[in-house]
């Protein structure tokens, strides 16, 4: 697939840009492509707007714009959840806009979801939310015991692997947040996704922590060769922590390029002329 850096007739072209380099994802090795995809709420205006997007195994795409740029819609369109006016959105080879409700619940098992605000259970251990990762796959629960030994073994794995085994049996709202994002990210693994959404994954946490949490989903989508996108709000987190970058700005892409042939120069199209709070963008 070429990358481009679109300038809008009304935006001006600063020099110096590589306007067409090659990306990592094209459609022929992408688990997710998205073509022309638009999408309105209600009687709205257009919110996303002729948007293309591959994501290829392994790699980790940052998705950048300002608020209100449609970057949750953009990954709410993944899970099947945004209004689609026009357009296709495949996932791991299935068209959510053609599925109906049961296959569609089935195709989203496999897309892995992470919130700004961890959306854990706080009265919970930590290891009973890592594994309601795996309700959709667990059968009938057996009460008692909860969750068989095979799913319980499989989430102290992943405890272990995201750092945080030793806090397996603490409520999950006595942790940092930094920690309870790691649980988060573990429970998003439990349920083996094809591929990982994580929507400001970042924007409650200081900065050792938030680069922690970034490194650990860019170390997850290369070991496991699955796609991570990262929608983030601060340029040097996302060009440290990606392979590639997207911009929207009101709903349409207009960068997409790998990370290193980019600096935030480039990338200040996707902030032109909008008007909301810059300070947390540089
Ligand atoms: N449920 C909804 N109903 C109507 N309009 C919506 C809804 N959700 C989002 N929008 C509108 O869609 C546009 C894109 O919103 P979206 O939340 O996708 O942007 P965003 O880039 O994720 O913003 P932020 O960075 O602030 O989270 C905005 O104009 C928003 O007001």
């Amino acid at each position: 697939m070429t990358t481009t850096i679109h300038r809008p007739a009304r935006t001006t072209v600063s020099a110096g840009l590589a306007a067409t380099t090659t990306s990592a994802a094209s459609s022929a090795d992408s688990l997710v492509t998205v073509r022309g995809l638009r999408v309105a709420y209600g009687d709205g205006p257009v919110v996303l707007d002729g948007v293309d997007l591959d994501l290829a195994p392994g790699e980790t795409v940052a998705l950048l714009g300002s608020s209100g740029s449609g970057k949750s819609t953009l990954m709410r369109a993944l899970t099947g959840f945004a209004p689609v006016v026009a357009g296709s959105v495949d996932v791991a080879g299935h068209d959510l806009t053609r599925l109906r409700r049961g296959e569609l619940r089935r195709v989203r098992a496999d897309v892995g979801q992470v919130f700004q605000q961890f959306n854990l259970v706080g009265r919970l251990s930590v290891l009973t939310n890592v594994l309601t990762g795996a309700l959709h796959d667990a059968g009938p629960l057996n009460w008692v015991g909860g969750f068989g030994s095979a799913h319980r073994r499989r989430a102290m794995a992943l405890l272990d692997r995201v750092g945080i085994a030793h806090k397996a049996n603490d409520q999950a709202r006595t942790l940092s947040g930094g920690q309870q994002q790691r649980v988060a990210i573990a429970r998003a693994l439990m349920q083996q996704p094809r591929v990982v959404l994580a929507d400001e994954p970042v924007a409650s946490l200081d900065p050792r922590m938030s680069h922690s949490v970034l490194e650990l989903l860019q170390e997850i989508a290369r070991e496991d060769g699955i796609p991570v996108l990262v929608s983030l709000h601060v340029l040097p987190l996302a060009l440290e922590h990606s392979d590639r970058v997207v911009g929207l700005r009101h709903g349409e892409v207009l960068v997409s390029a790998p990370t290193a042939s980019l600096d935030a120069e480039a990338l200040a199209v996707v902030y032109e002329g909008v008007e909301e709070e810059t300070d947390d963008q540089h």
